[in-house]
């Protein structure tokens, strides 16, 4: 420890003691006892290792008679005593005080030795990993209730080495200690934030939380600024948050919306023998219906390959453009939903066909998450702030999916596209349980990976004609709920559960190539790094802070990862035997890198490996320094809306531009929020020092922009959009 955060801790520690008075008359209490016991005992004097630091504040504050080195002695005697001397045959008072003495001397020694620790809930697995290292337990209020009501004297009578009773007694004698390692809850106070205790929190914005839904969109829009090949990216299917209120990200899902619906269209046609599509008796629908989406796809192509600043702006669709998208909507939906076909000889189809086949797969070159859709222009509705499934819904109508969203307004709904085409495992869908750790140190944050996951299994065979969750929704909470389906391939396990070892050897099975796995984990650390570096800005770099995480992955049908969600409060049950196995390991092997890599650099880290290091002390050696500032004018989000006349014409204009929303069915729904298309896009004027670019909603700000968001900005911006659980 550096000499000025030596002192630091000093002062934070006296300033913690001395108001204290009641510990430092304890402590003279101790130190009488102890030297009444020591001339009891004819034990030869060992000289103790513990920590002098400690010792140093302890016999100060307490006022010892004694010199430190005696403090030691007797302590270290008592310990013995403690090892060898058995209390049988002593009185039931003398036996009473001897341990009372026993359990004091260890409560202070822990204290000395910042060996004091709270966990709450049944984190068995972690109670455990901290005995063993020595740590005595403060136990949280709820825990053994009726004996932490009992008088100590009653405990101590009943006190055995291990039982209820002595954790109870000794948690009472360390009462008045603050904790120094805290496993608690997210919702949780965070308790003696004073003297920097290890604890399972890592605090950040709620903008960029990437444990919530919300969040997590948030740090996917600030990745692109630290992506690197091979290092950090993520990837993910593409989501709005439409619980938001936002005009702007509205017009955006509804643009992409249609244009997903080109590309299903185009999927369609490629995946269908030209001579099954056309009909030029009966057909019901027009070529300029495939002559639309290949326009737009075309379109799409043409502006990803010349991107520039001015496509991030949100153009709304002209009415025209609105008619003829409204059109395509109604003639598309025969073909994809009822199997319309087309008004074309089997001839001009083969090379629509052709055409379809050669802009998709320039598209899908350009934009790889295009390769995860089909044909259904399906999307997955979630609420921003809940989990275990609870309030998702799958939908394909456009109506449907904007109604669901404004009649739920409350729960902040994103919309994500649903992943269409996934890797399925014996027609059945699954996804990847990975666990990640971030740790804090005084200059570093560490992002550390699991070298073992576990897939989780849906109950019933995959299909696209049913959406309900038991099919669709693979996490465990939903999948508890339901029977695994009959007809099932009877190689999927009965508990919905494969380990990494299984996988593997599936992965042989189906002639995956060689360094597939490693290939796919290769990709999990890439996805899990840019997340924790994109909301590193907005996180709360308390020195000794840890999390765990369950990050959950899907792949798709090339074996790509695809991040769906992180959690911050993993179930970590036993529920299966695969779980039983991985969880309390992993536990283990948390507490390992939390508590024994800080003292030893090169301790065991079991299954846990670092996967990127953050030097974030860089900021604090710029002190002094200007630091780096960029300036700039915010780009506009929206095009001004036309001054409209009123006209019939201009009437419906009007109409549409306050619904922006069409629909499959040419009917148009009332929009509540009538008046929100008036309202200007919102400038937040803002400085911000060694920050990069940052956004606004889904929309990038200019390069040449002369004002940036302030992270205050930001936590306004987030809060507008979102609110808390
Ligand atoms: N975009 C998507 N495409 C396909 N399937 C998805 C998509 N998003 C989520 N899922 C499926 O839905 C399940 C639940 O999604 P998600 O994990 O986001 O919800 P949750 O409520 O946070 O669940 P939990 O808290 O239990 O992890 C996932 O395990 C996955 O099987």
């Amino acid at each position: 420890m550096s000499q000025a955060s030596s002192s630091a801790f000093n002062t934070q520690r006296n300033r913690y003691y001395n108001p204290v008075s009641r510990i430092q008359s304890l402590i003279q209490n101790l130190d009488a006892e102890l030297i009444t016991l020591c001339k009891q005992c004819s034990m030869p004097k060992n000289i103790s290792n513990s920590n002098s630091q400690y010792d140093d504040i302890i016999s100060h504050q307490a006022g010892s008679p004694l010199k430190h080195t005696s403090l030691n002695n007797i302590l270290s005697q008592a310990r013995a005593n403690q090892a060898t001397n058995s209390s049988v045959g002593l009185a039931p008072d003398a036996h009473k005080r001897q341990l009372r003495n026993t359990y004091r001397t260890r409560v202070i020694d822990a204290y000395r030795n910042r060996r004091i620790f709270t966990v709450y809930g049944n984190y068995h697995t972690v109670r455990r990993a901290l005995v063993r290292r020595g740590w005595l337990e403060k136990l949280p209020a709820g825990r053994h209730a009726k004996l932490q009501n009992m008088s100590e004297d009653s405990l101590l009578e009943h006190a055995r080495r291990g039982n209820d009773y002595e954790a109870v007694v000794i948690s009472k004698m360390i009462n008045n200690f603050p904790s120094f390692f805290i496993w608690q809850s997210k919702a949780q106070r965070d308790l003696f934030p004073e003297v920097k205790p290890f604890r399972n929190r890592v605090r950040r914005s709620q903008f960029l939380d990437f444990s919530t839904k919300v969040g997590l969109v948030g740090c996917a829009e600030q990745e692109r600024w630290f992506r690197e090949d091979g290092v950090c990216g993520m990837s993910y299917p593409r989501f709005y948050r439409l619980g938001a209120n936002s005009m702007e990200e509205r017009a955006a899902f509804i643009e992409d919306y249609h244009q997903t619906q080109a590309r299903c269209l185009l999927r369609y046609i490629k995946e269908h023998r030209p001579a099954d599509m056309v009909d030029m008796e009966a057909g019901a629908v027009l070529s300029n219906t495939i002559d639309f989406a290949l326009n737009k796809v075309k379109a799409m192509i043409r502006q990803k390959e010349h991107y520039s600043l001015d496509d991030a702006r949100i153009k709304l669709p002209t009415p025209t453009e609105m008619i003829e998208n409204q059109s395509f909507m109604v003639q598309s939906s025969k073909v994809l939903h009822h199997g319309s076909k087309f008004k074309i000889n089997e001839k001009v189809m083969a090379e629509y066909s052709r055409l379809a086949a050669q802009y998709l797969d320039q598209i899908e070159s350009l934009r790889l998450d295009y390769r995860w859709d089909g044909c259904r222009n399906l999307w997955i509705l979630k609420p921003g702030y809940q989990s275990r499934g609870i309030g998702i819904v799958i939908r394909s109508s456009l109506d449907d999916i904007l109604q669901w969203t404004s009649n739920n307004q409350n729960r902040k709904y994103i919309v994500q596209k649903y992943i269409e085409r996934p890797f399925l495992i014996y027609r059945t869908k699954f996804d990847i349980r990975q666990y990640m750790l971030l740790t804090i140190s005084d200059t570093q944050v560490t992002i550390w990976t699991y070298r073992d996951c576990y897939l989780r299994f849906s109950s019933q065979e995959f299909t696209m004609d049913d959406l309900r969750e038991s099919i669709h929704l693979t996490n465990n909470s939903v999948q508890k709920r339901y029977k695994n389906k009959v007809n099932r391939d009877s190689r999927l396990p009965k508990n919905n559960m494969w380990s990494l070892d299984q996988f593997k050897c599936h992965l042989r099975h189906v002639g995956a190539p060689d360094g597939t796995w490693a290939k796919i984990y290769n990709g999990f650390k890439q996805n899990l790094v840019a997340v924790v570096l994109a909301s590193l800005d907005e996180t709360e770099l308390v020195p000794n802070a840890f999390e765990l995480y369950g990050c959950d992955f899907m792949l798709d049908e090339h074996f790509n990862p695809i991040l769906i969600e992180i959690n911050s409060t993993p179930d970590l049950s036993p529920s299966t035997e695969v779980t039983a196995r991985i969880c309390p390991l992993a536990l283990k092997d948390c507490i390992r890198v939390v508590l024994d890599v800080p003292r030893s650099p090169l301790a065991a880290t079991g299954l846990f490996e670092r996967a990127f290091q953050v030097n974030y002390n860089v900021h604090k050696e710029m002190d002094g320094t200007r630091p780096l500032e960029l300036n700039g004018t915010q780009m506009k989000l929206l095009d001004a809306l036309p001054k409209l006349r009123n006209s019939p014409r201009t009437r419906l204009l009007r109409k549409f531009l306050n619904n922006v929303r069409t629909s499959t069915s040419s009917k148009f729904v009332k929009d509540k929020n009538k008046n929100a298309s008036n309202t200007p896009a919102k400038v937040i004027v803002g400085k911000v020092g060694t920050k990069k670019l940052t956004q606004v909603g889904s929309r990038m700000l200019s390069a040449n922009a002369k004002t940036t968001l302030n992270s205050k900005a930001r936590e306004n911006l987030a809060l507008q959009y979102t609110a808390p659980k």
